[in-house]
This record gives C-alpha cells, sequence and structure tokens, in this order.
C-alpha cells in the first residue's frame, strides 16, 4: 500500500487514476511515501524519512526546498504545462485589464448605485476618466518563452500586437511551437527599452530575483505596464509604486499582492488566479498523480526537477533503484553487491544529472534486504530501494 499525502486540495481528476485497493490519499498521513502539493509552502515542512517523492501540481517549485531533498533522495516532480492555457488566459484578460483600466471603472460604476434615472448620463459624462489605448500595434515583450510565455506571445500577435521575446535558454522543442513573427531581442535591455507592455514568464530563482528593480524600471517606456504572472519576489514591490506614483509607468498587474501593493490605483492585484482553472487544476492533478505511481511502482522518473529523466520497461523479478551522488565507480560497487548476492541483471540503466545519478536494475530474483542494505552502506549512495 502506498500512502499520498495531499497539503492543498487536489483534483480529484488526478487523486481518482490512484487505486483505492493500492493508494491512501489524505491530508493527513503519517509517514507518507509521496506527497502533493499545490502551493503550500514546504521550506518549513518536516520531510518525512517515508517520503520518497513530492509532485508538484503546478510549474514553480520555489515553494520546495528542491536542494534539500536531493540530499535526501526525494525526487521532485512538477507537471509543465499542465496549467499554461490557464495562465495564458489570465494574462490576456491582465493585458486588457491594465490597458482600458477596467478594474477602476467597475469600482466608479457602483458609486452611481441609487443615482436613478440619472446613471446613463453619468456614465456618459465619467467615462472619459477611463479612456486607454488598444493593444492592436503596440509592442509586447515576453521575458521567459517556455510553456506559458509562448502561448502569450503567439496569442498576443493574433491580437495584433508587435511580440518580442527574450530567453538566454529557449528549448528546441519550444522554439518550434513559436510563431516565426515574434522579434528574438538580444538582450532584456531592448525589451525594457522598447517595449509597450512587458510580462514576466520566468521562475523565481536566485538570478531572477528583483529582476525588475527601480534601475530597470528607470530604462523603461514612459507608460510602460508589467504584468507579473510569474513570481512576486522577481519584482521590487517600492520600486514600481514610486514609477507608478511619478507616472513613469503606466500599471502593474501582479497575480502576487503584497499588503504595500493594495489599495494603489495603478496596481491591478488578483489573488493568485493564473491556474485556478477546473482544466488547469484537472490537467495538473493527473500529470502530477501519474508521474508519483510511475516512480513509487516502477522507479521511473519523468518531469523530475532535480533528477534526470529515467524510464526503463519492466523485465526480470525485482528492480533496484539507487539514487546516489554522480561520481566514479558508483555502478560497479552496486553492480558487484548484486552480483555478489547471486542474481542476475537483466536489464540496467544509468542516468546522471548534476551531482546526482540515478541506476535501476532489473534482477531475476528478489533483492533480499541485506543486499539492499549492503548498497545502502556505499560511499555516494543516497538512497536505494527494490520493488
Ligand atoms: N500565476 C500562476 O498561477 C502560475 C505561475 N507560474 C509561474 O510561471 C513560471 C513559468 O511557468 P512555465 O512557462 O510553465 O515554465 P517553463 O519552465 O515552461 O518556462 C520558463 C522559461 O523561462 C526561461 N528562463 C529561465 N530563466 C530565465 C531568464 N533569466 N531570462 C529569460 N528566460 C528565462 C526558461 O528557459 C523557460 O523557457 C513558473 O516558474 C511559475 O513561477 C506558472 C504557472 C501558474
Ligand atoms: O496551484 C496553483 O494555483 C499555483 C500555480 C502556480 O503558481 C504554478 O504552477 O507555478
Amino acid at each position: 500500500m502506498f500512502h499520498i499525502k495531499t497539503l492543498n486540495p487536489i483534483s480529484e481528476v488526478g487523486t481518482g487514476r490512484l487505486p483505492a485497493d493500492r493508494y491512501t490519499v489524505a491530508a493527513d498521513v503519517p509517514a507518507p511515501d509521496a506527497v502533493l502539493v499545490r502551493s503550500a509552502d514546504m521550506h518549513t515542512y518536516d520531510l518525512e524519512d517515508s517520503l520518497l517523492a513530492i509532485g508538484r501540481a503546478g510549474a514553480g517549485v520555489n515553494n520546495i526546498p528542491v536542494d534539500i531533498c536531493s540530499q535526501h533522495g526525494i525526487v521532485v516532480f512538477n507537471t509543465p504545462g499542465a496549467n499554461a492555457g490557464g495562465v495564458k488566459e489570465m494574462v490576456l484578460c491582465g493585458l486588457l485589464l491594465s490597458s482600458r483600466k477596467v478594474p477602476a471603472a467597475l469600482q466608479w460604476v457602483q458609486t452611481l448605485k441609487g443615482r436613478g434615472d440619472e446613471v446613463g448620463k453619468l456614465v456618459e459624462k465619467g467615462k472619459k476618466q477611463f479612456v486607454g489605448p488598444e493593444l492592436a500595434g503596440k509592442r509586447l515583450g515576453v521575458i521567459g518563452l517556455g510553456a506559458i510565455g509562448i502561448r502569450v506571445a503567439n496569442t498576443a500577435r493574433h491580437l495584433g500586437m508587435e511580440v518580442m521575446g527574450y530567453d538566454p535558454y529557449m528549448s528546441v522543442d519550444a522554439a518550434w511551437k513559436m510563431s516565426r513573427a515574434i522579434i528574438h531581442a538580444k538582450d532584456l535591455a531592448e525589451i525594457y527599452t522598447t517595449c509597450d507592455y512587458i510580462t514576466l514568464h520566468v521562475p523565481y530563482t536566485k538570478d531572477t530575483a528583483a529582476m525588475i528593480d527601480a534601475q530597470v524600471i528607470a530604462s523603461m517606456k514612459p507608460g510602460a505596464r508589467i504584468l507579473n504572472f510569474a513570481r512576486g519576489e522577481l519584482v521590487d514591490s517600492q520600486a514600481v509604486l514610486s514609477a507608478l506614483d511619478s507616472g513613469h509607468l503606466g500599471c502593474y498587474v501582479t497575480d502576487f499582492p503584497q499588503d504595500c501593493l493594495l489599495g494603489h490605483p495603478g496596481v491591478v492585484a488578483i489573488p493568485h488566479l493564473g491556474a485556478s482553472t477546473p482544466e488547469s487544476e484537472d490537467n495538473c492533478a493527473v500529470m502530477a498523480v501519474e508521474e508519483l505511481r510511475d516512480y513509487l511502482e516502477n522507479g521511473n522518473i519523468k518531469n523530475s526537477v532535480n533528477l534526470p529523466a529515467a524510464t526503463m520497461v519492466r523485465s526480470g523479478t525485482a528492480r533496484l533503484c539507487v539514487i546516489h551522488q554522480n561520481i566514479p565507480a558508483m555502478i560497479s560497487s552496486i553492480a558487484a553487491a548484486v552480483s555478489d548476492a547471486g542474481l542476475n541483471v537483466e536489464n540496467l540503466l544509468n542516468k546522471s544529472r548534476g551531482e546526482y545519478a540515478y541506476t535501476m536494475i532489473d534482477v531475476n530474483a528478489a533483492v533480499p534486504q541485506p543486499v539492499l542494505q549492503q548498497i545502502a552502506a556505499i560511499d555516494g549512495v543516497v538512497r536505494v530501494r527494490a520493488i
């Protein structure tokens, strides 16, 4: 029986794929084999000794202590692209909200309640406060051309916008999906200095923290609008507020409200709704559950953020799964323990990623406990199990 602990509500379309005779899924599991999480902060979470894997039903993993998980041999998965459609639509909504002053206009029109027959006349008189530019013909800068950035860039082209993208690490797969009409920015300065709207779609890491600071904002076009559906930490909120106060920035749309931003007329604050659609929630849950299940039952790794991709068709009677440091002589030491026990290797796969590597060995008989202990004791082995 596998025990899955949920730290956030997870769509039952996903958890329903875990057979009830082999899995328990609950918020209060004492010794979980795996955790399913959305945005809950795991930096203060006590990682149980039993924990083999974490499934992040979403893209960003900054809420998970990934390095510490690696040290404990806990595989962290995310669900690339599974909520990108939902976020893309919210970004389009953000573009319109920022341009046409919709939130302020909606608030204002409510103040006319009780004015009876005058309402129509007051609307026509008051609407001029909310004039805002059309998107067509304006330039949108997209920073980060991954699952979300590409969708935003391609769709903005259909709205008649000129789109400039920046992503120095863009994958070949992603490049294939991008419209050829997107202009490639040589550097970020080109985006900052020439775009009317700038939208952020990069992960929050130590390199991207506060990437939008006072200096960067000062280099932007007067009236520029910034959209942040990536992470609050990418933007220096105080610098944004000063630039809104001085009139240099036109608007800041954020999916990550902070106390200091709330109530400012130039800020459109959305309560982290980018991925809050039934479709995205279902997609993320299904993908995270399938990744966890394949790892728990077969040791296969797909869409991990800390260990290499490794998938091998099952053969033999049992499978040894070893997470170890990426150093010389690991495979020979593990294989020696296997052959000393009289086990025959039916199939073997070894993959590495940075400091860590992963070896799966299919053998012709059940692996005795002492052999597992012997492998666990090899210098450089982080975690071993037999399935
Ligand atoms: N508001 C919401 O509800 C959601 C927010 N997000 C946030 O959006 C981020 C992006 O999500 P996806 O597009 O799905 O991820 P992704 O991994 O598909 O794309 C991220 C892209 O950013 C690029 N990148 C990384 N560092 C960069 C840098 N310094 N400059 C330019 N490009 C850089 C990568 O090469 C990659 O192409 C997530 O990390 C997460 O923080 C994701 C989903 C939902
Ligand atoms: O689960 C959510 O609603 C958050 C989505 C998100 O921010 C992400 O996938 O990075």
